[in-house]
């Protein structure tokens, strides 16, 4: 029988990761650590000297005013206007949680304006306007069009929503648009059209009923209808029953254009034989008999937020045959506006588009269902719900995440605007717009969510070896809800249980505890020690004292003997103690370098990879070639095509010194190797990064672009770098990752925060799976 730690753990089925959430102190936790809230303002120019300051402000900026005041289309050129849309809510319908007034809808606003940035970068501001008066509403929005490109207005109830939104579009010549109607709308119809496409159905002949009569519903109902849906076909419910003509309760002129003849008086009544059901009320809104008598194959968007009308468990209970959908990111088929807004103003902005018509809608709608269909590239992965994405009923859109996405629908969005007369900056060539497109996004962000998922789906046990430590429990309890597989905590077991119930966060199921001094593995462990040091100056109980007093050395013999698959420590000690406990029970990987891998997340130049920031002080040229292989293969896993600068004091020869000489020998070792990356050197930072200054005084230089993976000429370079730059421009470092060891191991810096202890682990675990 085997009795490892690893036998006894319990493994995570994918009903736990299809339920992984996060919970509500870690939802806290984010909101407030740091610089509360989710924005911050940014420069995009230097204000740093006088001069800075001269041509910034006073008296420079008067030349812009005085061109924009004589030609109004230069506020594109000379302000951030073009780019910046203003996310407006007063808050009275926020999520499906109701009217909680606008401080309240901050939260949600402020993320909305950070999905714009993080998937179409899409610069934005959030703006809660404390009236539920439509009137004062629309008085504080429409005189704000000259700093924005457009407005998306947002979780505002209906049917003031509808006033204030038609208002605006009459008062302002920049695109006014209702995310909850119209993002929505797209994005169901999207899935629609899919759902429909796979269980044969004709979109003129299907009965749908929506639950809800607000914003959201009456858009989709509106969208559905100009794009083929016969509007007796679609019967509408709301808190006072189904919405048919004559009925006086509860009624306004949006409900009363959606009224339809039916006997039906009950949300089930009209669920009876009905092809598709879209939820867009409130949680728990439908029951396991309404949908069992639906029509065969019947199709749920169960798109109230956060929790849907019926779970895609109930659902697929009580209608194995069903086709499902939420509006949220850990089930499969997320129909959520965030699949919308993004790309349709990104779209909308880059051909200035005076509004967003239906046909600008129907194009998104449209690229969105057939992106779905193709075959799904191996970048994109697996689902959130650890499934292989392949076009079906468990995949009918597209992953909030796909890459693909930025390129696509922009680009239908922009075609449709321009074919219909609203562009007022037509783009001729749309191919070069959409290569444009793609590379407006750093991939390393996706990269990242990829190895999340890939995780989730394919979980792993990670040793925590600090485990006593407060920032590691609470990052082994996120590791398992995040389900990302067994964290096993290397201390006393009353130490771990005291802390965790001092931070009120009781060590959950799932969660193994280890004491290296008495668990029953410790002798197995001493013997494969010693095997390995026996020669090296120690005895045997040398070796035993090692296993029970270092958790390093513990968590090292756990992975080295097969007892769990990574590890992560280094909260309590130095790098180098921690790498020495490490070593002495794990090797190199054979034929491979060991060094440190740090990425620098940019605001500028976007991801950059720095080594070697952990290992070598002066790397020589074999070593330098090594790293510079391994960093570019690095590069590539995350999504970067890698262009390697050796980097030094000098360019080329000038001036003379005696590092230049490894570097350049490192260049020629890779020229013998016939590598297949870019690669060049000796350069210094500035040459590297700087294609144009290059072009100009080295044309020679074999690089095609900036540089993005630099091979540094020693450790004292490398490691000033990477702590310098994330302190001096707000970037963000991940890393040193431990790169050449044959087992996945990484080490955290000494003050490592919760979230880069649970990353690391998360990515030494993604690293056991590749293995
Ligand atoms: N997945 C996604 O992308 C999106 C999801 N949504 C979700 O849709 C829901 C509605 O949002 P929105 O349209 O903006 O809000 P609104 O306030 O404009 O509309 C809410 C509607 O829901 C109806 N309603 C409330 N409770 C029930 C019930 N028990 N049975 C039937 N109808 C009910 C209301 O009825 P009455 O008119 O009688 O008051 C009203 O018509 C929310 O849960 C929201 O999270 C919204 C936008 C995007
Ligand atoms: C997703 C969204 O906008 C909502 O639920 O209101
Ligand atoms: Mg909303």
């Amino acid at each position: 029988m085997d009795d490892s730690p690893k036998a006894a753990m319990s493994p995570i089925s994918l009903a736990d990761v299809r339920t992984a959430r996060v919970t509500p102190e870690e939802a806290l936790a984010l909101h407030s650590e740091g610089r509360p809230g989710k924005l911050e303002t940014r420069l995009t120019k230097p204000l740093i000297t006088a001069r800075d300051l001269s041509l910034a402000y006073s008296p420079g900026v008067a030349e812009p005013c005085l061109h924009i005041h004589r030609d109004k289309s230069l506020a594109y050129d000379y302000t951030a206007k073009g780019n910046f849309v203003a996310v407006v809510s007063n808050g009275t319908a926020v999520l499906g949680l109701g009217n909680l007034g606008a401080l309240a809808s901050k939260p949600v606003m402020e993320g909305k304006v950070a999905l714009f940035k993080r998937f179409a970068d899409v610069d934005g501001m959030d703006l809660c306007i404390d009236t539920e008066d439509a009137d004062a509403f629309v008085n504080a929005v429409r005189y704000l069009g000259p700093s924005f490109g457009g407005i998306n207005l947002e979780d505002i109830k209906a049917p003031e929503c509808f006033v204030i939104e038609q208002r605006l579009r009459e008062l302002m010549d920049i695109p006014v648009f209702h995310d909850d109607q119209h993002g929505t709308a797209i994005v169901a119809a999207a899935g629609l059209i899919n759902a429909a496409h796979l269980t044969g159905r004709d979109l003129a002949a299907t009965k749908l009923v929506i639950n809800g009569a607000g914003a959201a519903s009456v858009a989709c109902a509106e969208l559905l209808r100009a794009m083929g849906m016969r509007p007796e076909n679609i019967t509408m419910c709301d808190t006072k029953g189904v919405i048919y003509r004559g009925r006086t309760a509860g009624m306004n002129q949006w409900k009363s254009a959606h009224a339809v003849e039916t006997s039906a008086r009950t949300l089930s009544q009209a669920l009876e034989g009905a092809d598709v059901f879209f939820g867009l009320s409130v949680k728990g809104a439908v029951t396991q008999e309404m949908v069992r008598a639906m029509a065969d194959r019947p199709i749920i968007f169960a798109m109230a937020n956060p929790d849907p009308e019926i779970t895609p468990e109930e659902a697929k209970a009580a209608r194995p045959d069903c086709i499902v959908a939420t509006g949220r990111s850990d089930y499969p088929n997320q129909v959520n506006n965030v699949l919308g807004f993004p790309f349709i103003f990104r779209g909308a902005l880059d051909v200035r588009a005076s509004t967003i018509n239906d046909a600008m809608k129907i194009a998104a709608a449209r690229a969105l269902a057939l992106l779905a269909r193709e075959d799904v590239p191996e970048e994109v992965g697996s689902a959130g719900a650890g499934k292989s994405l392949r076009f079906g009923p468990e995949y009918i859109i597209p992953n909030a995440f796909d890459p693909r996405l930025i390129a696509r629908v922009p680009v239908a969005v922009a075609k449709a605007a321009i074919d219909s007369g609203v562009a007022r900056r037509p783009i001729t060539d749309l191919t070069r717009y959409a290569r444009s497109l793609a590379g407006r996004l750093d991939s390393t962000a996706n990269a990242l969510e990829l190895i999340t998922e890939r995780v989730r789906a394919n979980p792993r046990t990670v040793v925590f070896a600090e485990g006593e430590e407060e920032k590691v429990i609470r990052a082994a309890i996120a590791f398992r809800q995040a389900g990302y597989g067994t964290p096993v905590l290397v201390g006393r077991e009353d130490r771990i249980q005291a802390t965790a119930r001092s931070l009120g966060m009781p060590i959950p199921d799932g969660i193994v505890i280890r004491n290296a001094r008495i668990a029953e593995n410790t002798r197995r462990y001493a013997d494969y020690l010693y095997g390995r040091q026996q020669r090296q100056g120690m005895l045997f109980r040398d070796c035993q004292r090692l296993v029970n007093q270092d958790r390093n050395v513990f968590a090292a013999c756990m992975v080295a003997l097969g007892d769990a698959d990574a590890l992560v420590t280094g909260v309590t000690r130095s790098y180098s103690v921690a790498l020495e406990g490490i070593l002495s029970a794990i090797d190199p990987a054979p034929g491979e370098v060991m060094f440190g891998l740090t990425l620098l997340l940019a605001r500028v130049s976007g991801t950059v990879f720095i080594a070697d920031t952990a290992i070598h002080e002066r790397p020589d040229a074999h070593c330098l070639a090594e790293i510079a292989t391994q960093s570019a293969a690095a590069a590539r896993r995350l999504g970067h095509e890698p262009r390697v600068a050796f980097l030094s004091f000098s360019t080329f020869g000038d001036p003379k010194g005696s590092i230049p000489g490894s570097l350049r020998e490192a260049v020629k070792l890779l020229d013998e190797r016939k590598v297949d990356f870019e690669y060049d050197g000796e350069m210094s930072a500035d040459v590297a990064l700087d294609p144009a200054l290059r072009a100009h005084l080295y044309p020679f230089c074999r690089l095609t672009g900036a540089a993005n993976v630099l091979v540094m000429p020693g450790l004292h370079a490398a490691h000033i770098l990477t702590k310098a730059v994330p302190r001096l421009t707000s970037g963000t470092a991940i890393g040193p990752l431990l790169m050449g060891l044959s087992k996945p191991v990484q080490i955290v810096p000494v003050d490592a925060g919760v979230n880069q202890v649970l990353d690391m682990a998360c990515l030494a675990a993604h690293a056991a799976s590749a293995r």
